[in-house]
């Protein structure tokens, strides 16, 4: 059968997604599942792996059915995914020890804080890019070690595997045979010397552990293996990609030259600089990170991540219950003229950057008798904003380049009234693209290009086109007094769990 399409599978914080990209890069038909979010404690945030696994492969059989498209007719499957968050699992049973450590989750603070207090900031910002701080995956595999009984004995005896979400469903599309990461994913565990592209001793030894866990590193464009027949009906579909979701994003974007930046809005919103094959640090709180291993070589970017944008969305509609559906907040947020005064700082798990504070926890500030829902839903759409403006502001000094345009994609660039208000604020025009599924765009372009898809990244570049771009039209004041009035809401936001 000729191979006409390319398979993504995007596994986000929320949800499982499957899309089906043909040789134009347009999409042929997506599926999606959403699953349960387990939050055992405040501050404490977990997945069932099973269930991640189940909705995946669920999905991924639904598109290929849904579009009446035989597993056949895929050329390679392309795989994204929800960085950082941790399985491990027994080797011989494939079975998880524990439920998958979410990035959001502040678990491992105490962890972090002794890491620190032994000295060892420098030498993880250096050798690996991060700063020290709960939402990276070494801290968890230590304490799911340190914490589920007989872990560090069966680990010590090579019995127990880690791998972040793109490893877990490599590892069982093709059935426990192969047990891999790539470079853009390795780059977010705290444990990879980015420098030297290889696991770091050090740190391993100071979390304690052991190599033997650890996936094999690889670049993000490779058939890494090919799918199990019991999965596809009888199909060995290449696993020809894998990338974090927000390098997939950048690349997706096309954003393939030094310079380029692209912001991802989804549960978090992240804004990634392509930076080539320059490591660019960071002295404004953003992270150095892997983009990819493409073309025989890594590139690097800049980064700034933002822990809850989308999810502040769904907090209005699930825990507030103001709202019905996300797409509600652009209408309720035009009902009003302005915030009012009031701001929300949606520090629900501590700030990302470039405040890096483990202990913030969420505010609402400004509040008076007139304050209506339609406020604070205004507000928590424009925390989106002004975050993103924080993150910017440290990117433009970082690498002394002044954005003139930022490309957006994901769930929430559907919303109008944020979009302006983020041209708005941060006085540089915003492109949204015709494909805003940029992530799972990108896997299956990384897929395609190993498997000869695609030709190169010129040919895919060529692909990207905008679907609506919005100018900035605020006055220069306003802007600024609006923006002061965030960053005071901030300072009452931090540190609030240590008080
Ligand atoms: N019209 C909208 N306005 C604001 N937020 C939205 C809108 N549509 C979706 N969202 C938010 O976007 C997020 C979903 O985006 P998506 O890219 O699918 O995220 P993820 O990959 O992190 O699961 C959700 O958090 C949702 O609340
Ligand atoms: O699931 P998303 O799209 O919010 O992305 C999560 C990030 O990869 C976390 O680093």
């Amino acid at each position: 059968m000729e191979k006409k399409y390319i398979l993504a599978l995007d596994q986000g914080t929320t949800s499982s997604r499957a899309i089906i990209f043909d040789h134009d890069g347009n999409i042929v038909s997506t599926s999606q599942k959403e699953f349960t979010q387990i939050y055992p404690k405040p501050g404490w945030v977990e997945h069932d792996p099973m269930e991640i696994w189940g909705t995946q492969s669920g999905v991924a059989r639904e598109v290929l059915e849904r579009a009446g498209i035989s597993p056949f007719e895929i050329a390679a499957i392309g795989i994204t995914n929800q960085r950082e968050t941790t399985v491990v699992w027994d080797k011989n049973t494939g079975k998880p020890i524990y439920n998958a450590i979410v990035w959001q989750c502040r678990r491992t603070a105490n962890i972090c804080d002794e890491l620190k207090a032994r000295g060892l900031e420098e030498y993880i910002r250096e050798n690996t890019g991060l700063v020290v701080d709960a939402y990276f995956s070494g801290t968890k595999v230590k304490w799911i070690l340190d914490n589920v009984e007989g872990a560090r004995e069966k680990a010590e005896k090579g019995e127990l595997l880690f791998g972040n979400i793109d490893t877990w469903l490599i590892w069982n599309l093709t059935r426990g045979k192969v047990h891999v990461t790539d470079y853009s994913n390795a780059s977010r565990t705290m444990l990879f010397n980015i420098k030297e592209l290889k696991w770091d001793e050090k740190i391993l030894s100071e979390l304690d552990i052991p190599a033997a866990m650890l996936p094999e590193v690889k670049p993000s464009s490779y058939v890494y293996g090919h799918t199990d027949q019991a999965t596809f009906g009888g199909a060995m579909i290449p696993i020809a990609g894998a990338a974090g979701d927000q390098q997939a994003a950048l690349f997706g974007q096309g954003c393939f030259l030094p310079g380029m930046a692209k912001n991802t809005y989804g549960t978090g919103c992240f804004m990634l600089m392509n930076t080539g094959e320059k490591m660019v640090p960071s002295k404004n709180g953003l992270l150095t990170t892997l983009a990819w291993g493409v073309d025989g070589k890594v590139e690097y970017a800049l980064e700034g991540s933002i822990f809850i944008a989308g999810a502040v969305v769904q907090w209005l509609r699930d825990e507030l219950k103001i709202i019905r559906d996300a797409e509600d907040t652009e209408y309720m947020a035009t009902k009003v003229k302005d915030n009012n005064g009031v701001y929300l700082v949606p520090a629900f798990v501590g700030l990302g950057a470039p405040y890096w504070d483990m202990y913030a926890r969420g505010t609402i500030v400004g509040l008076t008798r007139g304050a209506k829902a339609e406020h604070i839903i205004r507000a928590a759409l424009e925390s989106i904003a002004y975050q993103t403006r924080d993150v910017l502001e440290a990117m433009q000094e970082d690498s002394g380049i002044a954005l003139q345009t930022l490309k957006v994609d994901g769930g929430a660039v559907a919303n109008n009234f944020l979009m302006q208000f983020q041209a708005d604020i941060l006085g540089v025009e915003v492109d949204r693209p015709k494909v805003i599924e940029t992530t799972a765009l990108g896997a299956a372009f990384l897929a395609g290009l190993a498997v000869g898809f695609w030709k190169d990244k010129k040919e895919i570049a060529a692909k990207w086109s905008v679907d609506r771009t919005f100018k900035p039209q605020m006055d220069e004041a306003d802007k600024e007094k609006l923006y002061k009035g965030w960053k005071r809401a901030v300072e009452r936001a931090l540190k609030w769990e240590q008080e």
